[in-house]
């Protein structure tokens, strides 16, 4: 068997929130093994973002431990941290409040390829240039503002910040869920031919079942701080246990109703 990429056991974190505790982690167990999507769906304030902030190390834990590519996560520091926190690269919903609003499409890439000494200095601009291409973006906005290019734009600007250091796992949080539907189902696209092509695994978290059931192999399913339920995605939506889940494939006809026009749009393109 593949030796798991992350093993996150009992992750414990609360808020306090107007005079009473939140437990946004209330025992929180997943593993994400090399090559794989686990998808992660759940109501609003069910601690989705608080798990991604959590593993991530942004938010320190209470309580559980999490094991990195064999190593004792929480416990790193120093060199041997920044050395692995190259593996473990995020991708948030807004990215514009991640980069430099001052700087380039360009810059941000070269920016990341420097902190992690991905390539020499002289080979920057060109693996920047392969990267801004790869996530199909115009050469031509290289040198763009990153505010004055398109959210769509800049999340792939995103997601070519995320694979220029070649991580193992990418945490994505909402990262499609702002994106209109044709430019959503692009940018799908682009994350599962990089991990075909990298092996790099994913954490896809995202309040929108039909996005989560696209990518994923498996699906945990959170509610009030706890998984509720896990498993193959396929199996997981077929025979659904917890009352979240059932009701977000009851939301999930609403979203194909929205999909729909695109796919005719298609089907005239094949037409001609
Ligand atoms: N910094 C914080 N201070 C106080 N309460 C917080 C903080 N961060 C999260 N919470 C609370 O913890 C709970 C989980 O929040 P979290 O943002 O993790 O949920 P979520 O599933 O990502 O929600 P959404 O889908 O709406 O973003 C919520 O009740 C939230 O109000």
């Amino acid at each position: 068997m593949t030796e798991p990429l992350l093993v996150a056991r009992d992750l414990r974190r609360g808020f306090a929130s107007g005079g009473r505790r939140v437990a946004a982690l209330d025992g929180v167990s997943l593993a994400i093994a090399p090559g794989e999507t686990l998808g992660l769906v759940g109501g609003s304030g069910c601690g989705k973002s608080t798990l991604a902030r959590v593993l991530t190390r942004l938010v320190a834990p209470e309580g559980g431990s999490i094991a990195f590519m064999g190593d004792d996560w929480l416990a790193l520091g120093g060199g041997r941290l920044r050395a692995a926190r190259r593996h473990m690269q995020m991708v948030f919903q807004d990215p514009l409040a991640a980069f430099n609003p001052r700087a380039t499409v360009g810059g941000v890439i070269a920016d990341a390829l420097r902190i992690h000494a991905m390539v020499p200095k002289a080979g920057r601009a060109a693996e920047a240039a392969r990267l801004i291409d790869r996530v199909g973006l115009p050469s031509g906005l290289t040198g763009r503002s990153i505010r004055d290019i398109s959210g769509g734009q800049r999340q792939r600007v995103a997601i070519a910040r995320a694979i220029a250091v070649r991580p193992r796992l990418v945490i994505l949080d909402e990262a499609v869920s702002a994106l209109d539907v044709s430019v959503r189902g692009r940018i799908l696209e682009l994350l599962v031919g990089l991990q075909r092509e990298t092996g790099v695994g994913y954490l896809f978290i995202s309040h929108d079942l039909a996005v989560v059931r696209a990518v994923s192999h498996r699906i945990a399913v959170m509610a009030a701080g706890r998984i509720v339920e896990e498993g193959p995605a396929a199996g997981v939506i077929a025979a659904p246990s917890s009352d979240v889940l059932i009701d977000l494939i009851g939301a999930v006809p609403r979203l194909t109703g929205i999909i729909r026009p695109e796919r005719s749009e298609d089907r005239q393109d094949d037409a001609y």
